[in-house]
């Protein structure tokens, strides 16, 4: 494709993603839908370009004043992620002269919102929790997530999997912390290779199986995974249960529980029971009452701790929204923990960055009910062969942060019930 012609999609998928009405990945991949032409490497530019743009749009959107011409199509000559052979081509003489001049400015000088490129209502939280580490963080959520894949050990080992890679010119690291994860840089495809057909990997980043290791699910025990969605913690789980006992994968949207059966046939197992159920009190929960021994609460969330992959989330969040999910997962976690027999042990746990949504709300919890003792989060991922499990431990509840841990930023709470 002519490199003007390329630039036009840019400045295109941008004026869609922008709008900021829909999740930018829905975005893109509709986007590409409707522009079949498009090869790998011209995909790979657009939407590394709207990426980038969301990541950064206010400084992007700062610099993007200067110059004429649709305001879409200067932010992504600006932000391009494609060849400097793409860019050059797809200019103007003016506009190849404006970007030379834009890149002269020293972008160290200016003002501290344009550098981290965040809403106050979520830059000031986040200052008051990190201090130092508030800059680091905005460099970590600032790039791309590397990608980690979960080993179903049902199926293959750690090691086998990485010379199987390796055949396949893919290298990958065991990951420091899940003794089940490996991490790869770029983003090869994956979904052709026989292991994965076979279903002896799943992608899953390092922070989400850390969470199914704090649950920590034993042979033959009966399990929920409350909110199971499409199912990457359930997966998780079923392999730790060995494809024993049963295990309750339960949520309200029915679209997303159909997202786990592709996965569920490919992971062989058979322990898994997924349920669409109306709300957090539906009858069908009230049966397992007092009868279940790990409960998982992977609550719906501001999904603030996937920054590196969902960029657009900090501009389509807003302190209103979560006021609203602090009360459901309130409730959800007070509905949930009724299932928990004594001795059983739950575990709320979100994917935000925020207190609000995490320790508030653990805290909360913990006040409201006496009989259930916290469970210190160090001292439960060492029992399930976590390495290094201090690191990830913050008064007692599991804290990992992309700067820190390089996983998505997660938090999680346990307890166990008093028998
Ligand atoms: C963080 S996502 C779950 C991700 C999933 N556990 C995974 O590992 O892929 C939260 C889920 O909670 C579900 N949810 C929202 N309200 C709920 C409720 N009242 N009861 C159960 N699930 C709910 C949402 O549909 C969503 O799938």
């Amino acid at each position: 494709m002519h490199p003007n012609a390329l630039l036009d999609l840019a400045t295109e998928l941008l004026r869609q993603a922008l709008k900021l009405d829909q999740p930018a990945d829905m975005v893109v991949s509709n986007f590409f839908k409707h522009h079949r032409e498009l090869g790998q490497r011209e995909r790979h530019a657009l939407a590394e370009t709207a990426y980038a743009v969301l990541r950064q749009r206010l400084l992007w959107v700062h610099l993007a004043q200067s110059g004429s011409g649709a305001l879409e199509r200067r932010l992504a000559i600006l932000a391009w992620q494609g060849t400097d052979g793409q860019l050059r081509g797809g200019m103007g003489p003016h506009e190849q002269k404006w970007l030379a001049e834009v890149r002269e400015i020293d972008q160290a000088t200016l003002p501290e919102k344009l550098r981290h490129n965040l809403p106050d209502w979520l830059a000031n939280p986040l200052k008051a929790e990190l201090g130092e580490d508030f800059w680091p963080l905005v460099a970590a959520i600032s790039g791309q997530a590397p990608l980690d894949l979960r080993v179903n050990t049902q199926k293959a080992k750690r090691e086998d999997v990485i010379a199987e890679l390796k055949e396949a010119g893919i290298e990958a690291v065991a990951t420091p912390y899940s003794p089940w994860g490996l991490r790869i840089q770029g983003k090869p495809a994956l979904q052709k290779l026989p292991l994965f057909i076979r279903g002896d990997v799943e992608v899953q980043d390092e922070g989400s199986q850390l969470l199914a290791a704090l649950v920590a699910p034993k042979r033959g025990e009966m399990v929920v995974d409350f909110c199971a969605g499409a199912g990457g913690k359930t997966l998780a789980l079923g392999a730790l249960m060995r494809n024993t006992g049963r295990l309750y994968a339960f949520d309200v949207s029915g679209y997303r529980l159909e997202g786990l059966k592709p996965r569920l046939a490919r992971s062989g197992l058979s322990n898994v029971y997924p349920a669409q159920i109306a709300h957090e009190r539906d009858d069908r929960i009230k049966r397992l009452t007092g009868k279940i021994d790990r409960v998982l609460v992977d609550a719906p969330c501001s999904g603030l701790g996937t920054l590196r992959r969902n960029p657009d989330l900090k501009w389509r969040q807003s302190p209103k929204a979560i006021e609203e999910l602090t009360v459901k997962q309130t409730a959800i976690l007070d509905s949930a923990a009724r299932l928990v027999k004594p001795g059983g042990r739950l575990v709320y746990a979100t994917c935000s960055l925020l207190k609000r949504e995490n320790e508030d709300i653990a805290l909360a919890f913990a006040a409201a009910h006496p009989d259930f003792e916290p469970l210190p989060a160090a001292a439960a991922l060492a029992s399930a062969q976590v390495e290094r499990s201090e690191e990830l431990d913050r008064d007692g509840m599991l804290r990992l942060w992309p700067q820190r841990h390089a996983t998505d930023g997660f938090f999680a709470a346990a307890w166990q019930r008093k028998s």
